[in-house]
């Protein structure tokens, strides 16, 4: 199928002014002292460079930030409701901009990243209407002639820290709660893409504009070095952290806040198991396996990373699975036939395989795929980060991928007997993000979503996230929710008024 791959971020959009190198700090676009190349991983080719910042920039941020507060936080509640109902038309009304920069520089294809902008869309809709649902208590006192009230107030400046893998849907889950909280915000953008959250500032200034409303509520500051990031969760302005990405990387983050007792959200790691119970619409569960092991081309913090069936039902479901995924077609993310992009770099490339190797030496068998994709040009071979999605069965727990997050397009199938040998393997991890099974047993049902340890679970479904769902994890998947009812209150702190004399 004919289609054209762009090589540069600015020839590929049809509207020329999304395109930004630039930090945004203190209300205007600014160079940095250094920049960085930004690669798309379907090429290796650089498709933009964007300025790179130090520590002192992150400062004059975080500065700027706090001086709008003053002002921000005082806005009204219906305000800031209609701000975020303009913010999120603008970002539909250039959605198609918006994910060919995605497809740019994550590699995810064209439908996915359409797809990505508007569930990112769908978090400034719902949060511009949660900011008019911040409600208060009026709680009785003990004290005779005296009333407790409870307000909530926006938390102060907040740090976003977010990965490469959503670079739309990641921010946008952030900006809407802290904007209708009252806070200003300070992002530092992923640095494998952070041409989105350019674009995003763009349209963000437009709406901004529009209401009349201080420049300075955000500010973005792109940086390669990892020691200036470090002012945003140590400077004492900064009120809270809301970090998406790696445990370890959110641990350290944590450890450091908790210095200035900064309020954080964790969303980390995960390492979530798919069950398929012997009563299972089979069909079923493999639509699941697609749309949750295989999004983003495996690289989601709640795809499925272990696939646990049932002994009586194994064959089948491994049968199906196979003839679905003989059907992938892995190539650039802007030909319309292909399924799968592009893994995000060489690094994550290796790690599927390592899997994959230590997996088979261990005895497991590699049924399908694994290798370099057939059917693509040698330069994109030889340049781009591809790997043929893989499919692995006889895979057992003393093997790597049962312990370690995959990130990739692998589906490692693990045999069980029992409900309660699936329930004791899948909460044999550290981490608590995502679990999904599939039964069609009511008390199986009830007994499982109760037993799973996870913050999440998809119930004969592979599509959990949602705007009005809550998102996040337990144990070392990390704290805090995002989008849903809950997501707000992580903004905000409540404050007790007690009136007496009445
Ligand atoms: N739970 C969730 O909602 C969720 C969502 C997406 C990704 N993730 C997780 O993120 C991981 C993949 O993303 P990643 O590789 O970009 O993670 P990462 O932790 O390396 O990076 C995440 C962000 O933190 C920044 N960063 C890296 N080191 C830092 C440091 N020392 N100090 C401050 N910031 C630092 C990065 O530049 C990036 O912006 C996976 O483990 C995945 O499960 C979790
Ligand atoms: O990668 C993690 C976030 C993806 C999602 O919101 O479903």
């Amino acid at each position: 199928m004919a289609f054209s791959h762009p090589t540069s971020a600015y020839d590929a959009l049809s509207h020329k002014p999304l395109f930004r190198e630039q930090g945004f700090i203190g209300g205007a676009w600014i160079s940095g002292p250094e920049t960085f190349p930004v690669h798309d991983p379907a090429t290796n080719n650089v498709v933009a460079n964007v300025a790179s910042f130090d520590a002192a920039a992150f400062g004059r941020a975080i500065e700027c930030a706090q001086a709008a507060l003053q002002q921000y936080k005082e806005t009204s509640e219906h305000q800031r409701c209609k701000f975020l109902h303009r913010f999120a038309g603008l970002i539909r009304s250039h959605a198609s901009d918006l994910a060919t920069l995605l497809t740019l520089e994550n590699g995810k294809t064209l439908t996915e990243a359409a797809g990505e902008v508007e569930y990112g869309a769908s978090f400034i809709s719902w949060f511009a209407e949660e900011a008019i649902r911040s409600y208060g208590d009026i709680i009785p006192s003990q004290h005779a002639g005296s009333t407790n009230f409870t307000i909530r107030q926006p938390v102060g400046v907040c740090g976003i820290i977010a990965p490469w893998n959503f670079p739309v849907a990641m921010i946008t889950r952030k900006l809407g709660p802290a904007f209708a909280a009252g806070c200003t915000v300070v992002i530092k953008p992923p640095s494998e893409t952070p041409l989105c959250t350019m674009a995003l500032n763009v349209l963000l200034q437009q709406a901004i504009e529009e209401f009349g409303l201080p420049r300075d509520i955000v500010q973005v500051v792109p940086t390669r070095n990892r020691e200036a990031i470090t002012e945003l969760y140590t400077n004492p302005t900064v009120k809270k952290i809301s970090f998406t990405g790696s445990t370890p990387v959110g641990k350290a983050i944590t450890r450091t806040a908790a210095d200035t007792m900064k309020k954080v959200s964790m969303e980390l790691g995960g390492n979530a198991p798919y069950i398929i119970f012997n009563d299972a619409d089979v069909k079923a569960a493999v639509d699941g396996v697609l749309a949750c092991k295989f999004r983003c081309s495996g690289q989601t913090c709640v795809c499925a990373n272990r696939l646990l069936v049932q002994a009586e039902i194994h064959d089948q479901f491994v049968q199906s699975l196979l003839e679905r995924m003989k059907t992938f077609k892995v190539g650039s993310g802007f030909d319309p036939s292909v399924t799968h992009g592009p893994l995000v770099n060489k690094a994550a490339v290796s790690k599927v395989r390592e899997h994959i190797d230590d997996a088979v030496s261990r005895g497991a068998k590699l049924l399908f795929g694994g290798h370099a994709p057939t059917g693509l040009s040698p330069r994109e071979l030889d340049c781009g980060f591809f790997i043929e999605p893989a499919l692995l069965t006889g895979v057992t727990t003393e093997m790597k991928v049962a312990r370690d997050e995959t990130f990739g397009p692998l589906a490692p199938i693990f045999k069980f007997d029992t409900v309660e040998d699936a329930i004791r393997i899948a909460n044999d991890t550290e981490f608590g993000l995502a679990a999904y099974f599939f039964s069609s047993d009511m008390r199986t049902i009830w007994h499982v979503s109760r037993r799973l340890e996870a913050g999440m679970v998809g119930v004969n479904t592979g599509k959990i996230s949602a705007a009005e769902a809550p998102f996040g994890g337990i144990k070392e998947s990390g704290v805090g929710k995002e989008g849903s009812k809950y997501g707000l209150a992580e903004y905000q702190v409540i404050k007790n008024i007690t009136i007496g004399g009445m």
